[in-house]
């Protein structure tokens, strides 16, 4: 049984999702003690949960301590096969988080998974992110994935319905030479006035004039709005609440994208992170603005299984296996 120390690091909830994806791949057990310690409200969050209870679904795992506010999770894995898994995270814990743990996963046989949560959260990938800027990339390097959002979620009350499915996929080395280069801006709103969607999209238009606007407008569970704009391997947004002029949430996402833009590397600082399980399984390489907190504990915790990431330079920082 590996033993892992859940607040080393960043030590969020990346450690658990990473560790738990990971022992599924390997086919190690493990334990992670000390889950989140640092946080305001240690232990396993309704989100971490779910991931860990989407990937032991995909293998089979047994588990112990996988409830809300547990601080010692027991993971072990069976053999991955294909599933088809349904998870309501129950609160508006973040889908895309989920999905983080699921896929690599996922991708060995293939497999379905609808879940139930949150489709952009504070701190977490938008769902637009996953699918502008983080999924191009893996299916420029032989990922076969395809996502539906039936229903948009946002704190607090979630609601927000995602189907993926994922094909048997065998992932070529990450190469920066299949960096996708599509760019974009996505208005999103629920239950709001159609004007909310429109002043968010000129707005992040005014600070990006050439890219191609999309107005996704719905009504579902919860209220809320963002934006998400994208230009390659790089991605910024923004979400709306109470009092937030629509101009500013617009705008937050557009200047952000020029800033991640304007910062050194290939990929952006978030994706670094959320990439090196596949560094890590298929080799290659790519640059980052910086070699962040969330990635150099990725690196890390990857070294605990067997897997060894090279990471050299500032600014950019490489990311190499
Ligand atoms: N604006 C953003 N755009 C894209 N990805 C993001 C953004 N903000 C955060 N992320 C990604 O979300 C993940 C957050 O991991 P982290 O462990 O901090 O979150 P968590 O599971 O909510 O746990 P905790 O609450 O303990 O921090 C990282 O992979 C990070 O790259």
């Amino acid at each position: 049984m590996l033993e892992i120390d859940g607040s080393f690091g960043e030590g969020g909830g990346q450690v658990v999702r990473t560790a738990v994806a990971l022992s599924a791949l390997t086919e190690t057990p493990v334990r992670i003690r000390k889950i989140r310690a640092g946080r305001p409200k240690p232990g396993l969050a309704a989100q971490h949960c779910t991931a860990v209870r989407a990937v032991a679904l995909a293998c089979g795992a047994a588990l112990e301590g996988c409830s809300a506010g547990s601080d010692t999770l027991v993971f072990e894995p069976g053999e991955i096969r294909r599933t088809t898994i349904a998870l309501d995270i129950g609160t508006a814990g973040s889908i895309p988080l989920v999905l983080q743990a699921w896929l690599p996963v996922a991708l060995v046989h293939g497999g379905s998974i609808t879940l139930t949560g949150g489709t952009e959260v504070e701190k977490s990938p938008t769902i637009d992110y996953f699918m502008q800027v983080f999924l191009p990339l893996l299916r420029a390097h032989g990922a076969e994935v395809r996502v539906e959002v039936r229903a948009r979620g946002y704190y607090p009350a979630g609601g927000g319905v995602v189907h993926v499915t994922a094909g048997p996929s065998a992932l070529a080395p990450i190469d920066p030479a299949r960096l996708p280069n599509e760019q974009g801006i996505v208005s999103c709103t629920q239950n709001l006035p159609d004007h909310v969607a429109d002043r968010q999209a000129s707005a992040a238009s005014a600070v990006l004039p050439d890219f191609p606007v999309t107005i996704d407008r719905r009504t579902g569970r919860s209220t809320g709005t963002s934006v998400t704009a994208w230009a390659g391997a790089k991605g910024a947004s923004a979400l709306g609440r109470l009092g937030l002029p629509a101009e500013r949430v617009g705008r937050a996402a557009a200047e952000g994208l020029l800033a991640a833009c304007a910062a050194p590397g290939a990929v952006d600082e978030h994706l670094a992170d959320q990439l090196l399980v596949y560094l890590a399984l298929s080799g290659g390489r790519y640059t980052a603005p910086t070699a962040s907190s969330h990635a150099l504990t990725a690196c890390s915790l990857l070294s605990t299984f067997g897997y060894e990431i090279a990471v050299s330079g500032t600014s950019p920082a490489v990311f190499s296996a």
